[in-house]
């Protein structure tokens, strides 16, 4: 029987140090974290997403600002807002929640903003320092992963890691990070063949394809790690990529859906912002 995971515990904890920060910030500096969350369109899902980020910002003492453009916006109005924000000294972090309308360029837009305020470690910049092993910002749920990886005191070197999904903001991050643990990384998406087969091998499971129920846990190696990253509504029920009731049989430790790897998204969010507030200050003279 697998121990659970539990992201809203370790976020709680996280999320402790982060006030303490913030609260010294203001005490010796004088400086409060801003982020700016931008959302186009009128997604359900995606404004419930907004508001709890908004949520958490509040609860550590941030500055927040939610810009929220109609389906309409063109992606020229939408670069003039990133300019403005690119240049607003209350703002340490920005990010535009994906997706975005199909008549914009997610990855252009994402690059135009600056990339020392890219808490979200999507700009080309960044993407390609966490790549070539240099300082970057980390993609916050890829990073949320790994801290619940290590919350379990394995040694991730030379493990198996299999990741299921190769999305920009989850899969291939995920995969870089699992890499630079000195993990044996494969990752499976929808044209792999057989995937039972390298899920067999796996000590590390990161499922990120947003197929509810993908993977059960006939398909996974005893005493495995099971991260699932996946979050999709089914009948008004969040359920992940992984079947928790088969899974939990077989797995050494798996996150549960909801309760795992989402709240811990969202205080990496608040770490990036944080981390971006300090480099800021410590650049000034
Ligand atoms: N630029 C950008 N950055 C993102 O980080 C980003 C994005 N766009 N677009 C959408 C995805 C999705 N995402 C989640 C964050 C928190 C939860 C989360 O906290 N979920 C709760 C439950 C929430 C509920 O009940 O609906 C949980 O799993 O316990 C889920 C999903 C961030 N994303």
């Amino acid at each position: 029987m697998a121990k659970i995971l539990d992201g809203r515990k370790i976020s709680k904890e996280i999320r402790a140090d982060i006030i303490e920060r913030v609260d010294r910030m203001k005490e010796e500096k004088g400086i409060v974290p801003g982020l700016a969350v931008v959302i186009v369109g009128d997604d359900e899902a995606s404004h419930v997403y907004v508001s709890m980020k908004a949520k958490a910002c509040k609860s550590v003492g941030f500055h927040s600002e939610e810009h929220k453009l109609p389906e309409s916006t063109t992606q020229e109005e939408l670069l003039n807002l990133i300019d403005h924000l690119n240049n607003d000294d209350k703002i340490n972090g920005i990010l535009v929640q994906l997706p975005l309308p199909k008549h914009m360029d997610e990855n252009l837009v994402n690059s135009h903003i600056s990339p020392q305020k890219d808490v979200d470690g999507f700009h080309a910049v960044n993407m390609g320092n966490l790549t070539l092993g240099e300082e970057s910002y980390v993609p916050c749920t890829p990073k949320g992963i790994i801290e619940l990886i290590k919350r379990t005191g394995t040694d991730m070197a030379g493990k198996n890691a299999v990741v299921v999904g190769r999305s920009n903001i989850v899969g291939k991050p995920a995969a870089i990070l699992l890499l630079k643990e000195s993990c044996t990384t494969t990752i499976c998406h929808s044209k792999t063949k057989n995937m039972e087969l390298f899920l067999k091998e796996a000590d590390i499971v990161v499922a990120a394809a947003g197929v509810p129920n993908l993977i059960k846990g006939h398909m996974i190696k005893e005493g495995a790690i099971v991260i699932d990253a996946g979050t999709r509504k089914l009948d008004g029920k969040l359920v992940g990529d992984v079947e928790f009731d088969s899974a939990k049989e077989v797995a050494s430790w798996i996150t549960p859906v909801p309760g795992g790897v989402g709240p811990m998204t969202i205080t990496m969010l608040l770490e990036n912002t944080l981390e971006a507030t300090e480099k800021l200050w410590n650049s000034r003279p």
